[in-house]
Formats: C-alpha cells, structure tokens, sequence
C-alpha cells in the first residue's frame, strides 16, 4: 500500500512524518477523491477517563490527516505524483472540530477525508472520525498553500 507520508520528503512533523522519533506517524492512503488513515491509540492517549481518546489527539490526528489529503490533491490537480517536482506544501489556517460522541479508546480510529472546495491558494477539507463505524468527530479543515521555505526559520 502507498501512503502519502511515505511520498513526501523533508517532512518533519510531529504527527505525519515517517521519520520523526516521538511523533504519531500517521498514514494516509489517497484514491484520488478521498483519503483513509486507521490509527489504534494506546491506552495513555486517554481522556479524563481510561476508555476514551484525548480530544487533543483526535485534533492533531484530523489535522495531519487533513492536510496531507490537501497536498495529494494539489499535486493531483497539477497531474503530477505525490512527491514529484517542486515541493507542494500547505500549513493549517483553521480547524473546526465537532466532537459527538466519546471516542473509544479500543479503536481503531478511522479518518476518512475529502475537499469540499479546491482553489488556488486554499483548500477546505471535510474529515470524519469513526469507531466501529459509529461517527464520534467531524472537523472542517481550511489548508493554506505556502512556499516550501515557509518552514525557515
Ligand atoms: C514546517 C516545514 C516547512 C518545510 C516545507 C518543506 C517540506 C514539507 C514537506 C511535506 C509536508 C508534509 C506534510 C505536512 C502535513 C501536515 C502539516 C501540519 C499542519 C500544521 O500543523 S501547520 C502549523 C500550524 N499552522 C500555522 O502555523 C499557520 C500560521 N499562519 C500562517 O502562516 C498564515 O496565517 C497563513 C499562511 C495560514 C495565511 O497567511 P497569508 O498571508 O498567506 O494569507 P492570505 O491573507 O494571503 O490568505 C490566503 C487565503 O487563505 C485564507 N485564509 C488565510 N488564513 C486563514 C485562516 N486562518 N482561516 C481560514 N482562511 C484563511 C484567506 O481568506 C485567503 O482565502 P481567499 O483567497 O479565498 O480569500
């Protein structure tokens, strides 16, 4: 299976890149209309409670998530593979997050992902946070494309 994280080099992010030693590591796969990633929490992700997810872990998880999904569909729309060519990279500019229902810390978590509108500096990504196929979260994501030196310091 090709993972979006796995295509995307210079990544040092805290939840999605491969190579970063204290980080989530997500993966995300894309079909070209929406993107998956399952992630199984352990058991100190928790809430106030023991059998319930961090909401701030389900934050940074539909974060990552959503903004991976926004760069495969920039480069999609550029005809190009994930990866390939000068660096596509977009940086959060909002999340709006609903939290329905507890989220059971048992997972496996499934993010599912998809753009409600494309332009051409922004991207708006709608994901959804599932467990056993019961919806616990739902998030609106705005995705600002900046400059791959946006990340200098
Ligand atoms: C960090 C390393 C960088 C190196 C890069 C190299 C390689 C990377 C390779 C791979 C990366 C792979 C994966 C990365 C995955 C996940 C990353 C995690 C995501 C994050 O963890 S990232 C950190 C948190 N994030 C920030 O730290 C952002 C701080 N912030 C800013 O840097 C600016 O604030 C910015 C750039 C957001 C906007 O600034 P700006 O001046 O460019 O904006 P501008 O006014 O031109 O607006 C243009 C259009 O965006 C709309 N717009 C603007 N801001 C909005 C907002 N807040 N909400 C809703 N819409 C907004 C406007 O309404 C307009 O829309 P419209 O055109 O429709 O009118």
């Amino acid at each position: 299976m090709t993972f979006i994280q796995d295509q995307l080099a210079d990544n040092h992010c805290f939840g999605c890149s491969p190579d970063n030693p204290h980080g989530h590591h997500i993966k995300s796969t894309w079909d070209g209309e929406r993107s998956i990633c399952h992630f199984s929490p352990k058991p100190w992700h928790c809430a106030g409670s023991p059998h319930y997810v961090y909401g701030g872990l389900i934050a940074s998880l539909i974060d990552c998530h959503s903004v991976c999904t926004a760069i495969a569909e920039a480069y999609q729309r550029e005809g190009r593979a994930i990866g390939e060519g000068e660096t596509i990279f977009y940086v959060t500019g909002s999340l709006n997050i609903s939290y329905l229902k507890a989220t059971p810390i048992a997972g496996p978590l499934v993010l599912e992902a998809r753009l409600s509108e494309a332009g051409r500096r922004k991207s708006v990504v709608l994901c959804t946070l599932s467990v056993n196929g019961e919806l616990c979260a739902k998030a609106e994501l705005v995705a600002i494309r900046v400059p791959a030196s946006w990340g200098e310091a």
